[in-house]
């Protein structure tokens, strides 16, 4: 047992003795791995140490110098000594090849000394841009190019500014001058490169309201030059987003990724470069400004805008160069890596840095003149643009830059608003002008529609005075405030060319105009804009009017866009915008707003700016109203004296072979003479009598067909005995038209006394054109109701009987004799069996009751067609098939129906008698 014991004890110690043994192996497996990984982290370290402060400065740099016993610097200061010959025997030539990299892409004052530009203005038009601007130098030994160790070799070095980077520079302690130094010399140079205008500096500093740059201050009074509130970064970060997103827009509508290739495409500058300085003194900013800066600096290359950081310590999106100040002469940059200090270029002479801001100052006030006027709206040559893709044109000013309206896609229809007097009508013009002038009537096609009493549009159709036109306008509508009927007409006008357009872009399979006119281009599609000033109008009644004119609207609003048809709403603000409520898609569909000066509720609830813009400026927004979008403009005076005439007249004689537009003036009643409808009769197998002007755009006359069909006689309702002069007129002398002499026969008879002369020269009238035709003296109404029945039934020449105030004689016709028929019996035959036989009675009843009387119990049949005077509503039902009919009687307008061609009443104008107003 106590053998086999030890036996045991000694297996154990010995197995035991061969576990420490492996152990022990392990854990010095593992030290050595440990002290290897150390050495590689320490080496790492220094490496990356000597790579940050540079390899040239590594001997002099003290945190380098104290860590000089390790034993990895050795291995370290060696391995980057070869990397760096190995990279510099390929670099041979570098210097020199850096010189001319940098004098091909700094050219002219963004790479030449200062001596050759400080003080002259530029003159670059700024198509493009230099891709580099010098900011100073930097050494090298020439042992490191493959030269004799000891030599130097200098090369430029030039940073990325418009269109390529942004720019973070930090200063160090005690090298703020130098970093304004830095700034002042990168400004000068890009705004002694370009022509005045081409470039605006936004300056902000954190720390001080007006000391920035002070060299500067001649240029902070122009537009070249602006400087922001200390408190209100959040303003110039908005109005960058704004210039982003607008500037975006059009580049990419355009179809080009920024605003560098759009220059590039089209040769024209479009827009200036913005550079915005922002002096940041080492702390953070807010967390939301940090937000907006970061957003702002991603979109902001493509759109020409570059941002200069100084102290703000924040990572910015798109491409950023770095500074980074040693001392006050001496910085490292991203250009250059951290291995080579840059010798800054020294400050520019103060003094004239002062001249020279001054005379580009100068410059710039010369460029822009003072206020513009309307002919700086216009272009050199007209009608040269094409509205395929959009309409667009510079309406006013903004510190002599042009501001422009764009009427397409992303905006197609317009929402004006401001007080009375605040230049809506004075905007319309300037924009009519503008865009008049750049488009031919065959690109651009106007609607123009006055609702105010007044005569705004009227000018632009001819007139007495001046017998020019725009050659651009399809339809001036004026004073239409009482006949919102034409406001109706035009929506339907409009919606039935939405169809029109719609189908043709069906039939060649396209989805809008661009495309439609690109597969017809032997069609014509010009861009319709409808302009309607006081378009609250359309919506003052609840009624079918409002209700008709609303879902048109919506329709033309949603749809309008891709098939050119553009609506220009304008209104004083309140009273307009209310006239949305319920009607939310117009309004948004509104995406161009214009706010004149006051104008409230135009731009979003938020946006103050129209509240502070100045007399005859205008706040330009294509977003909906959000104040990142506005544009302050100076709107040129074009509603002053003589101003638009002069150019209506040049386009006029330009444009020769274009039409006049269609002038509908609601205070004025065509005359029948001067009607088409009227003119253009001559004899006719089916008759019509015209009874009035109907309320189209299109001009057009209502009328009555007199054919052999049952109940085709028309009745004259109301008291009012001008307009029931006036229609009976028309219907008299539009039918002697169409009979040649001696196929007719007029039986006139007037029970009015005061309309007897009227009545007369009618009669006078028709016989001087040849016709039969009699007055009948009021007492003999029954006498010759009598024989026309009587005759009836051999009639050989149709007859028509002409009667004025058939109430008066309803005591005498209805006078009976016993065993024999009335006069009104005979009267009855007459309206009920006349048509067939070729007998039609035209009769004024100065009441509906008086007519009802007059068809006794054989009901409202025969009376095929009736004009409503000074009658109401409710009492024409019967005569209108029982329908709810909707009138309130209104001067010298009448409700018309025509039972064969009308689904419901229409309002007419009765032509305008020239005799009656003689009398
Ligand atoms: N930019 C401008 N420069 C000079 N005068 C202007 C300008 N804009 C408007 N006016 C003048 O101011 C007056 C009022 O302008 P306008 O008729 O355009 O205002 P409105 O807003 O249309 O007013 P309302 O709604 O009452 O017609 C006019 O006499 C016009 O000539």
């Amino acid at each position: 047992m106590g053998r086999k014991a030890g036996e045991q004890r000694a297996r154990v110690t010995t197995a035991l003795d061969h576990l420490r043994q492996q152990i022990g192996l392990a854990l010095g497996a593992a030290r050595n791995a440990r002290e290897t990984a150390e050495y590689e982290l320490a080496r790492l370290q220094l490496e990356q140490l000597v790579v940050r402060t540079g390899l040239e400065r590594a001997a002099h740099d003290s945190h380098i110098t104290e860590r000089a016993n390790e034993p990895a610097m050795a291995e370290v200061l060696s391995w980057l000594r070869s990397v760096r010959s190995e990279f510099y025997r390929e670099w041979a030539d570098g210097p020199n090849r850096l010189r001319e990299i940098v004098a091909a892409s700094a050219p002219g004052p963004a790479g030449r000394p200062p001596g050759d530009w400080l003080g002259r203005v530029g003159s670059s038009s700024g198509v493009s841009a230099p891709q580099l601007w010098r900011i100073g130098s930097s050494t090298v030994d020439g042992s490191a190019a493959g030269r004799t160790p000891g030599t130097e070799l200098t090369f430029d070095v030039a940073v990325p500014l418009l269109d390529e980077s942004h720019l973070a520079i930090t200063s160090a302690p005690n090298t703020r001058p130098a970093v304004d130094a830095i700034v002042e010399n990168l400004l000068m140079r890009v705004l002694s490169t370009f022509e005045p205008g081409a470039v605006k500096i936004h300056l902000w500093d954190v720390g001080q309201l007006t000391a920035v740059l002070p060299s500067f201050y001649a240029l902070t009074r122009t537009s070249a030059v602006t400087v922001h509130d200390p408190t209100r970064l959040v303003d110039l970060l908005d109005e960058f987003a704004g210039h982003i997103r607008r500037i975006h827009s059009y580049t990419m509508q355009a179809g080009y990724p920024s605003l560098r290739a759009l220059r590039a495409a089209t040769g024209k500058r479009a827009e200036p470069w913005r550079i915005a300085v922002l002096y940041g003194n080492g702390e953070d900013l807010h967390p939301e400004q940090i937000r907006d800066l970061k957003r702002v600096a991603s979109g902001a290359l493509d759109a020409g805008i570059s941002l200069i950081l100084v102290d703000v310590p924040t990572v910015l999106g798109g491409s950023v160069e770095t500074i980074s100040m040693l001392d006050e002469r001496h910085a490292l940059t991203s250009m250059t890596g951290s291995d080579l200090v840059v010798t800054l270029d020294p400050p520019l002479p103060s003094g004239q840095v002062t001249t020279a801001a001054g005379r580009i100052a100068e410059a710039l006030v010369a460029k822009q003149g003072g206020p513009r006027s309307f002919a700086d709206l216009l272009p050199t040559e007209y009608g040269r643009e094409s509205s395929a893709r959009e309409l667009r044109a510079p309406v006013g000013f903004f510190q002599g830059e042009p501001v422009e309206v764009v009427i397409g896609d992303a905006t197609p229809h317009a929402l004006i608003g401001g007080p009375s007097g605040s230049g809506k009508t004075n905007f319309l013009y300037a924009l009519l002008g503008s865009l008049t002038a750049r488009y031919s009537p065959d690109e651009l096609a106007l609607y123009l529609l006055d609702f105010k009493e007044g005569v705004s549009f009227a000018g632009l159709a001819p007139g007495r005075k001046d017998e020019s036109w725009l050659p651009h306008a399809r339809l001036v509508g004026v004073n239409v405030n009482t006949d919102r009927e034409f406001g109706l007409a035009l929506l339907r006008f409009l919606a039935e060319e939405l169809r029109r357009r719609s189908a043709a872009a069906k039939e060649h399979e396209v989805t809008n105009l661009e495309e439609l006119r690109e597969q017809d281009p032997e069609g014509h599609w010009p861009r319709i804009v409808a302009v309607i000033d006081e378009f609250q109008y359309l919506f003052a009644e609840r009624d079918t009017v409002t209700a008709l004119a609303t879902s048109l609207l919506e329709d033309l609003a949603r749809r309008g866009r891709s098939q050119g048809i553009h609506l220009i709403l304008a209104s004083q603000d309140i009273a307009g915008i209310d006239a949305f409520w319920g009607k939310p898609a117009v309004f948004e569909q509104c995406t161009l707003r214009i706010a004149m000066p006051k104008a409230r509720r135009v731009l979003a609830d938020t946006n103050q700016a129209a509240v502070a813009a100045p007399k005859w400026h205008a706040v330009v927004n294509h977003d909906s109203g959000i104040a990142h979008g506005n544009q302050l403009a100076h709107v040129p005076d074009a509603s002053g004296k003589g101003v638009f005439p002069a150019l209506q007249r040049e386009l006029w004689q330009a444009y020769a072979g274009h039409g006049q537009p269609r002038l509908f003036d609601g205070a004025h009643a065509p005359a029948l003479e001067d009607s088409a409808a009227f003119t253009s009769l001559a004899p006719a197998e089916r008759p019509r009598a015209l009874v009035g002007q109907s309320i189209d755009v299109a001009d057009a006359a209502h009328s009555v067909e007199l054919s052999a069909a049952p109940g085709r006689n028309l009745a004259v309702l109301g008291t009012s005995a001008k307009e029931a002069l006036s229609i009976l007129d028309s219907a008299t002398r539009s039918l002697a038209r169409q009979y040649r002499q001696g196929d007719v026969e007029f039986v006139l008879c007037c029970l009015v006394d005061r309309c007897l002369p009227a009545v007369r020269e009618l009669t006078d009238r028709l016989v001087a054109e040849g016709h039969k035709a009699g007055l009948v003296a009021a007492d003999d109404l029954t006498e010759v109701v009598t024989t026309s029945a009587a005759a009836l039934a051999g009639l050989e020449t149709p007859r028509i009987l002409v009667l004025y105030g058939v109430d008066a004689a309803l005591p005498a016709l209805e006078h009976k004799e016993p065993g024999k028929q009335s006069g009104l019996d005979h009267l009855r035959t007459l309206l009920k069996q006349g048509p067939g036989r070729g007998l039609h009675v035209l009769g004024w009843w100065r009441g509906v009751a008086r007519l009802k009387d007059t068809l006794g119990f054989a009901g409202t049949d025969d009376i095929g067609a009736w004009a409503a005077l000074d009658v109401q509503g409710n009492e024409l039902a019967p005569f209108c098939a029982g329908q709810v009919v909707h009138w309130s009687p209104r001067q010298d307008r009448a409700l018309f129906f025509d039972r064969t061609t009308h689904s419901s009443p229409e309002v007419i104008i009765p032509f305008h008698r020239t005799e009656a107003s003689d009398e």
